[in-house]
């Protein structure tokens, strides 16, 4: 059995445009006639084409898509933009080709003028809010989109998890999804009348034209740590992938955390105006973040900033790093154009129950929180008794970093940490997690992940081997599966214990061999907890959503 695969969310009810118009408006030379064509949509996969597209077939790191062209033809494709070593490859499906130098360049404008999606000609598009950087851009995403939904606004919302148009939400395949798809989602959220979408954009997104032909009203940067030195050289590289969103052809303002040193190299070589933010309170910065509670269903803090503004709010998340997320998302809306005293008015006005709640009322105090449900974000799948056990999706030594430190500060006993390491991915790292891992954890177990077309057992070793050279006495198992190991984990801690397994966060597949089999870090979890007596909680769709 193989998961299924999401699907491309695009308009309902697209207006045709004339391919000679294309041809003509980009200087694309032509090959064949377009006489009459009109497309309706744009594709780079022939799997997907929908009768009026134009498939674009690139030259990719495997194969050169123009040689799909007869089954996009089959599919009702209407031409195809590829490069000149695609023309000769398109010629057996008779579709008329336009001729470009760099077709994923070229997609973005492409797609953006095929779904009437550029800035330069729409006028009906909804606030654009992008978020960037190693780790927080989901979360971030998420907690933007709660609070522009508490503001009363239809949203959007585009991340590694789901994308969300108003109530409708699907599984997402990429973090951001390529041009084509990217531009059909944005024509899309026009028609069902969204105000205001929150974006997640990876660096290899910007590397590879993904957010081309979008202009966003407000980026922010959240960090940069070590992760993707397998896409990037070195992290002088992997920084200048980023760099491109806080420049005028990706994005109108920025805000900048500068939580981590990258954020002054982000202000120093952004070309529009950045506002800068910050949980060190000896970094200087226009808004601050302090943490007033941490509590173990959620993370109090104030934001501070220029002219004396300020508001005191509650994520329902653990750590100081959702806080400086949150803080983020905040003053993102600020640079947006909303004011923060209505923003303040609109997070006072929920409905959520807090264990405390009614300690407060008897104070006669409003409660400030933020709405939010993030899948797989450190979430937290047991119940009232046994052992705590979140699900979360880092792989990165800085995000496993502070997820065991959030874990920890509500753990009065044994901190176990389970993971596993991306097969096909930044092996370089590898050591680094298994080392901050045993560093922030009483038990380890090492188990795997998506080995993808790796061995999972040298996966393992490298993991074992890191962790066992720092940290000789450390209590380390090597378990696979994942269910045998989860089960382990649970079986060896009580009351009072918690459990961090980290990698798989929301996904419901692992990727083996290219097959993507269908599975849930968070159910399987849940049937562990069952198994040895443990009832989980019931999740936190049916509580929050
Ligand atoms: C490295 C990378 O970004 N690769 C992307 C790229 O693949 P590729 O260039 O290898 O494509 P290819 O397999 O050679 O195929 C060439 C063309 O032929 C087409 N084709 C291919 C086969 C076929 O049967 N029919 C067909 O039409 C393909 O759609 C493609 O357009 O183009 C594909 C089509 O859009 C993407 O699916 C694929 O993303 C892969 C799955 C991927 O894993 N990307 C990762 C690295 C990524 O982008 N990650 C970031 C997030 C990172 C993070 O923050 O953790 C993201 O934004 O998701
Ligand atoms: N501001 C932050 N600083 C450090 N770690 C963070 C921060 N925000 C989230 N994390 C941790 O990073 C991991 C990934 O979080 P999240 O999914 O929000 O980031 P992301 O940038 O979207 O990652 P990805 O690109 O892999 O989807 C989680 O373990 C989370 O707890």
């Amino acid at each position: 059995m193989s998961a299924r695969i999401p699907p491309v969310l695009r308009p309902e009810h697209p207006t045709p445009r004339s391919v000679a118009e294309l041809a003509n408006g980009f200087g694309l030379r032509v090959v064949g006639s377009v006489d009459g064509v009109e497309a309706t949509g744009v594709t780079l996969s022939a799997a997907e084409v929908q009768p009026g597209d134009l498939f674009v077939g690139v030259h990719g790191a495997n194969r050169h898509g123009a040689q799909f062209a007869t089954e996009a033809a089959e599919r009702g494709a209407v031409a195809v933009l590829t490069d000149a070593d695609g023309v000769a490859l398109v010629e057996p499906s008779g579709l008329p080709v336009l001729v470009v130098d760099d077709p994923r360049a070229a997609l973005g404008d492409v797609a953006a003028w095929v779904y009437r999606t550029h800035p330069d000609e729409a006028s009906d598009l909804p606030q654009l809010f992008a978020t960037t950087g190693t780790n927080g851009k989901t979360s971030t995403s998420y907690i933007l989109e709660g609070v522009l939904k508490q503001l009363g606004l239809v949203t959007g919302l585009s991340s590694t998890a789901e994308r969300h148009i108003g109530t409708l939400s699907v599984t997402s395949r990429l973090t951001t999804p390529e041009a084509s798809e990217m531009h059909a989602l944005l024509a899309r959220m026009r028609e069902a009348e969204v105000r205001a979408v929150a974006v997640e954009v990876s660096a290899q997104a910007l590397s590879r034209h993904r957010v081309d032909g979008i202009v966003f009203d407000v980026a922010g940067f959240t960090n940069l740590s070590h992760d993707h030195l397998d896409d990037y050289a070195d992290m002088e590289e992997y920084y200048q992938a980023k760099l491109p969103l806080f420049q005028p052809e990706h994005a109108r303002r920025g805000v900048v955390s500068l939580d981590t040193d990258w954020g002054q190299r982000v202000v120093q070589d952004s070309r529009i105006p950045v506002t800068t933010i910050t949980v060190h309170p000896d970094v200087e910065a226009e808004w601050h973040v302090d943490i007033v509670e941490a509590h173990a269903a959620y993370t109090e803090f104030r934001l501070t900033g220029p002219e004396g503004r300020e508001l005191t709010t509650r994520v329902p998340l653990i750590g100081w790093h959702m806080a400086a997320n949150a803080a983020l998302a905040i003053v993102m809306l600020v640079e947006g154009g909303f004011e923060l005293g209505a923003i303040a008015h609109a997070l006072e006005s929920n409905h959520r129950r807090y264990p405390d709640e009614d300690e407060r009322e008897q104070r006669d105090e409003p409660t400030s929180a933020i709405e939010c449900y993030l899948p797989g974000r450190t979430e937290r799948v047991s119940g009232e008794h046994g052992p705590s056990v979140y699900v979360d999706f880092g792989h990165s030594p800085d995000a496993f970093e502070n997820t065991l430190a959030a874990v920890r500060q509500f753990t009065p006993g044994k901190v176990l940490m389970l993971f596993g390491a991306d097969g096909d991915r930044d092996t370089t790292k590898r050591p680094d997690m298994a080392r901050v891992a045993a560093a922030g954890s009483d038990i380890l177990i090492v188990t795997d992940h998506h080995p993808r077309f790796e061995d999972a057992a040298s996966i393992r070793k490298t993991l074992v081997d890191a962790a066992r050279e720092a940290y000789p006495d450390h209590e380390l198992y090597e378990v696979s599966p994942p269910e045998a190991a989860i089960r382990k984990a649970v079986g060896l801690l009580g009351e009072g214990d918690s459990i961090l397994w980290a990698g798989p966060g929301h996904q419901d597949y692992r990727d083996i061999q290219g097959v993507r089999t269908p599975y849930s870090a968070r159910d399987e979890a849940r049937q562990a907890l069952r198994e040895a007596g443990w009832e989980p909680n019931s999740g936190p769709q049916e509580e929050t959503r």
